[in-house]
């Protein structure tokens, strides 16, 4: 290392950062993230006085108002890397509370597209992760997000045909790799979900010493046989929006 080494923790910092492309000041403290930048608009559907504060790649990000609350909502792209530099990121710009609203498969029996998974804690199947900590260092919610996600999800979907799940999930990089004996492994593991961001989520959260959660709406089934293939998009779209509510009702809730 020579003294011109450059030093990525402190590189970029008090700036408008060069992936999400936000200064300081331009977010609220608490963000949610979903994968797609597709979903950003429809967080925003939820908020008041909406403004598109930044896009640039993968990375969509609008603020707004709810319930008096100030709300960003900042897409992450698929996988832990694009998720890992979002967080670092907003995290930067200000963020100290960040709830991803995503996607994931289901892999228990019983659980159906548009159904609510909330995370308790994921298995790191990724490889951002390997680069932060030990392979052994845990991938957890904020307990009081997490328990608070899973509260409103069931008050909001009480007496509907929704199911909410909370437990542990796991962050693949592959979708495409997860093939029947991963699938089963997982399944007798008791593992409720897979979806590929929230290890680097919770992660850089810890590391970075903020508050971080999840609550999926769920895809498809990979242990019963749905997948994403067999006309699951309008379930999968209302869980979506049951999803966002409850994170926005959270961030109320818990003052973030
Ligand atoms: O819909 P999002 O939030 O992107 O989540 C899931 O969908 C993508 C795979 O189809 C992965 O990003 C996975 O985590
Ligand atoms: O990782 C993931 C996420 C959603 N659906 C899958 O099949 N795999």
């Amino acid at each position: 290392m020579t003294s011109s080494t450059v030093d990525k923790s402190t590189v970029g910092v008090g700036e408008r950062q060069y992936h999400i492309g936000i200064a300081p000041g331009e977010v609220s403290t608490v963000a949610l993230l979903p994968g797609d930048p597709f979903r950003v608009p429809l967080i925003a559907e939820f908020l008041t006085d909406v403004k598109t504060v930044a896009h640039q790649r993968e990375h969509l990000t609008m603020t707004g108002w709810y319930k008096g609350r100030h709300i960003t909502a900042t897409s992450t792209g698929m996988g832990c890397p694009s998720t890992a530099i979002a967080a670092e990121e907003l995290i930067r710009v200000g963020v100290t509370s960040l709830i991803r609203v995503g996607s994931s498969a289901g892999l228990q029996p019983g659980i159906k597209p548009g159904d609510l998974l909330v995370s308790e804690g994921t298995l790191r199947n990724d490889g951002t992760t390997a680069a932060y900590a030990h392979p052994g260092y845990p991938a957890v919610p904020d307990l009081r997000i997490a328990t608070t996600l899973g509260d409103v999800a069931r008050e909001l979907t009480a007496g509907t045909a929704t199911e909410v799940y909370s437990g542990l999930n796991v962050s693949d990089d592959a979708f495409y790799a997860e093939g029947p004996e991963w699938i089963s492994q997982l399944n007798s593991l008791g593992i409720l979900n897979v979806e590929m961001e929230s290890s680097a989520l919770y992660v850089v959260a810890r590391l970075r010493g903020v508050r971080a959660g999840m609550i999926c709406a769920a895809s498809s089934n990979l242990f019963d046989g749905t997948s994403l293939y067999d006309g699951v998009k309008e379930a999968l779209s209302e869980g979506w929006t049951r999803s966002i509510e409850a994170a926005l009702e959270t961030a109320v809730r818990l003052e973030l």
